[in-house]
């Protein structure tokens, strides 16, 4: 009669308090768990936590970065940006953003900073409990512990582990080499001849900034890539435009190399990728966006040059494959993007061969008898990580909590498989694009589990409203507390409210309003999918409805 006051919380362990680490606390504190965080560093923040200095096994941002993705977009699913907050936002406001999120869910006391967990395996008596030893560092004192937990959630990211290349001749150079994850700002780089490998994000924001200063900027690329902006027609947030249950169901009709065709004609309106020696030999969907709105502009001024990738290195030059060559370079930076990995867990529960991670919705080990360990935010979304790692805390604690069952071992190994070879289907190979997923897609996939999916069907008949915004509004997180687990009040008006936030920060100069905020290209995906509605319906009634 009295068991359940005898039930103990159950104490998980949460590595890393960065931006999936920090949803991670907050879903177990949800669910009635006892998180223990532990941080390496002495605050929360993860890569958003910028420090001037690079130090071992920590990434940060560069002191200039502006977060690629919009700021609704990025917002928790029951806290959303504060109104005031730039539509993209500059990394401080970010850790900002993530610290108000710590203080209003009271997260860090739950926080132990300048701990590292530097092993993590299951127990002796594993099978029968789910429980796991971790070996804690203290930094300070160099002293190690061991501590035993119900549950363990990894949440220390993806972004810290260089990814280095050997080039013939690199152990020869003369000058200065760096990776992207060293560096912080262009003070080092001025008047210096800068050679930069790779064209990520990284590797274009880095251009951009140094060809202010530096006498001389070349980016050399193997692949090419395709630029997408942040800002699109009208001005507003490209991803919102895009990013909405409309626009998914429409390019999910058109078959994928039309829209790879559609997509590369509106990409190339803005500048022809060819002509800028940026285009790749593959389609825009097949890879991990750019998003830049100047890198085209520094290319055309002349103060970026695109070259191919590098042939060999000699004392202080580069020869190119093409067999040009850039002399006289003071710094190379390769922004070659990072390793996956968890250097920290038992190989035996997970581990990654060339960024390939074996992750059930890749958050569950799958070989495990008991699922009380978690991977969060070991992805990479088209938008942004922090809703994404928060929904994949909800599932995980839920599973922890054993209100939700995983499927079979050969059920989760048959997911991981049919992931796989769609990314294959999808994506061109890089080691890049090992864990990408479709931002909506995944979010649904993810809110399925738990059973917080928005019921559009039973929304459009008993608050149309409500369903139309989700369809047609961008898919910010807020959809995801609607319905199922722990759903928040607030979620329904932070829908309707999305565009006022995104706008506000704009109106420092009174204009008479037009309240105009869907672009032609939304007008368009609105009809095209009523008529697809009305031929569906109108199909099933004639065809079927008789049969
Ligand atoms: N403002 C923002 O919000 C920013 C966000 N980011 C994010 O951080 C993450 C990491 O980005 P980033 O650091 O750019 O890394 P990425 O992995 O995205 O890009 C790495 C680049 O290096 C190239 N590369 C890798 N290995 C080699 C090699 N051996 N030889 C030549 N080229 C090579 C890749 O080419 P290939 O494609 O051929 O593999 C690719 O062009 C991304 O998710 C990005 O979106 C980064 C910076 C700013």
């Amino acid at each position: 009669m009295f068991s359940h006051f005898f039930i103990q919380t159950k104490r998980i362990a949460v590595i890393g308090a960065g931006a999936s680490g920090l949803p991670a606390i907050k879903c177990c504190l949800d669910e009635g768990l006892l998180p223990v965080c532990f941080e390496l560093s002495e605050s929360i923040g993860g890569l958003w936590n910028y420090t001037p200095e690079a130090r071992d096994g920590r990434g940060t941002v560069m002191k200039s970065t502006v977060i690629n993705v919009s700021k609704e977009l990025m917002a928790f699913s029951d806290f959303p940006i504060p109104k005031e907050f730039p539509m993209f936002m500059h990394n401080t406001l970010v850790q900002k953003y993530l610290e108000m999120y710590a203080e209003h869910f009271n997260l860090l006391r739950h926080v132990q900073f300048q701990k590292e967990v530097v092993w993590c395996e299951p127990t002796v008596d594993f099978e029968k409990t789910g429980k796991w030893t971790l070996k804690i560092k203290d930094i300070k004192s160099g002293k190690i512990i061991n501590e035993i937990f119900d549950g363990v959630m990894a949440a220390t990211g993806h972004h810290t582990a260089p990814l280095l290349p050997a080039f013939d001749g690199q152990d020869i150079f003369k000058g200065r080499t760096l990776h992207t994850v060293q560096y912080r700002d262009s003070l080092e780089f001025s008047e210096k001849r800068v050679l930069i490998i790779g064209i990520g994000n990284s590797g274009a924001d880095i251009a951009c900034e140094l060809s202010r200063v530096s006498s001389k900027v070349v980016l050399s690329t193997r692949s090419g890539s395709w630029v997408i902006q942040r800002i699109g027609d009208k001005g507003m947030p490209f991803d919102m435009l895009g990013t909405t249950r409309a626009v998914q169901y429409f390019q999910k009709c058109l078959p994928l190399s039309l829209l790879n065709s559609l997509t590369e004609m509106q990409i190339n309106a803005r500048f022809d990728h060819e002509k800028y020696g940026l285009k790749p030999n593959y389609p825009p969907r097949a890879q991990d966006p750019l998003i830049s709105d100047e890198f085209h502009l520094r290319i055309a001024n002349g103060l970026v040059q695109i070259r191919p990738n590098v042939q060999h290195f000699t004392g202080s030059s580069v020869v190119f494959v093409d067999g040009s060559v850039y002399d006289d370079i003071d710094v190379v930076i390769f922004a070659t993007g990072y390793k996956i990995g968890f250097t920290y867990v038992d190989k035996k529960v997970t581990e990654s061969r060339d960024n390939v991670v074996d992750l059930y919705k890749f958050i569950f080990p799958p070989n495990l008898t008991k699922p009380t360990f978690s991977v969060i935010g070991c992805v990479q979304p088209l938008g942004s990580i922090t809703p994404v790692a928060e929904l994949q805390s909800r599932v995980a604690t839920r599973v922890l909590k054993e209100d939700v069952q995983l499927p079979t071992r050969k059920q989760m190994w048959e997911d991981i498989y049919q992931k796989r070879q769609e990314l294959a289907k999808h994506y061109t190979h890089s080691l890049r694009h090992t864990v990408m997923v479709e931002f909506i897609d995944y979010l649904d996939e993810l809110a399925d589990i738990i059973g917080c999916k928005p019921r559009l069907c039973k929304l459009w008949l008993t608050d149309p409203r409500l369903a139309y915004a989700c369809t047609f509004h961008p898919c910010a997180a807020y959809q995801y507390r609607l319905t199922g687990p722990l759903p928040w009040k607030g979620a329904r008006e932070a829908i309707f409210t999305q565009w006022e936030r995104t706008l506000f920060p704009l109106k420092h100069r009174t204009m008479k309003e037009t309240n105009e905020t869907h672009t032609r290209f939304q007008y368009f995906i609105m009809l095209c999918t009523m008529v697809t509605v009305v031929t569906a319906i109108l199909t099933y009634i004639l065809f079927v409805g008789h049969i």
